[in-house]
């Protein structure tokens, strides 16, 4: 059974015609699916239907099932169950996830607390083992760190640490390295990357670029205005696109860092170590 099975997924906002039109697609248990295209055909609007978090104007139809659960008309009480257990959402700003005022081992604890009965001495240990896990040699001091005390790719890895605490069975990305500059983005996609294999989670990745979608990304899902034009592997997308706005992608995608389809063996070797 498929892990998430989206099906004529149609969403528009108040009389507005509809942004995402009749959308269907699957992903598997820890499968890794990009889901590229540019800005404004719909990636979000998709993300947010299947975390059920679109604003009360939203007009929803078709179906997501996540699991057993089918996630259009769920009451707010169920999706929030399954927030942050087994869905959570990694966003591309760090800080709108982030207390300011919170030092970021409690905040990490907190989204624990809410999903497991740890008692507080185990939740502490378990903060810092996830703090070592998204790569902080020094677990201790980001924990009893305010966030703006960090970096933006060391604020992105408290997020990630966040999103993966509960072992999740998927997790959605929304071009969580865009806000980061390149070599930090590397890192910050290496250490996703570990981190997703290490716990099998399945990843929806939201982006406009390809060759980072194709780092990360078995599968690929293009998207152009609300529709899904075209669907493949990664390197099949790279090597034998059909559509035209792919071939575009295609053209215009960073090949200078990335093999086709490869999973992130060079951008490893540039920045192998880095922490930042
Ligand atoms: N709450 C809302 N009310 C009205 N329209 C909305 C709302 N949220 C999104 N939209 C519209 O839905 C369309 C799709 O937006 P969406 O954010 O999904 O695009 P996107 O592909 O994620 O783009 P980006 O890469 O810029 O984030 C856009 O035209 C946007 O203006």
């Amino acid at each position: 059974m498929s892990l998430l099975r989206v099906r004529d997924l149609t969403v528009a906002f108040g009389r507005r015609p509809p942004v995402v039109r009749g959308i269907s697609f699957d992903v598997e248990p820890g499968q890794r699916v990009g889901l590229i295209g540019e800005s404004g055909c719909g990636k979000t609007v998709t993300s947010l239907a299947v975390m059920g978090l679109l604003p009360d104007n939203a007009r929803i139809s078709g179906s997501i099932r996540l699991g057993d659960v089918e996630v259009v008309g769920s009451s707010d009480r169920a999706m929030s169950e399954l927030r942050g257990d087994e869905l959570t959402m990694i966003f591309q700003e760090p800080m709108t996830a982030l207390d300011p005022t919170m030092r970021c081992g409690r905040q990490v604890a907190e989204v624990l607390r809410l999903h497991s009965t740890a008692a507080p001495g185990a939740a502490r240990e378990r903060v810092l083992v996830m703090l070592g896990e998204v790569g902080f040699a020094d677990p201790e001091r980001i924990a009893n760190s305010f966030p703006h005390e960090l970096s933006g790719g060391q604020r992105q890895r408290v997020v990630t640490a966040m999103a993966l605490i509960n072992s999740p069975d998927l997790v959605i990305c929304d071009e969580p390295t865009t806000a980061l500059d390149v070599t930090v983005q590397a890192t910050v996609l290496k250490l996703l990357d570990r981190v997703l294999a290490s716990q099998n989670a399945a990843c929806l990745f939201i982006s406009h670029d390809l060759a980072v979608v194709s780092e990360l990304c078995s599968d690929v899902l293009v998207m152009l205005d609300g529709e899904i034009v075209e669907r493949g592997t990664a390197s099949g997308i790279f090597t034998d696109a059909q559509h035209p706005y792919t071939k575009g992608l295609v053209a215009t995608s960073r090949l200078d860092l990335v093999e086709p389809g490869s999973r992130l063996p060079l951008v490893e070797d540039f920045y192998a170590g880095a922490e930042r």
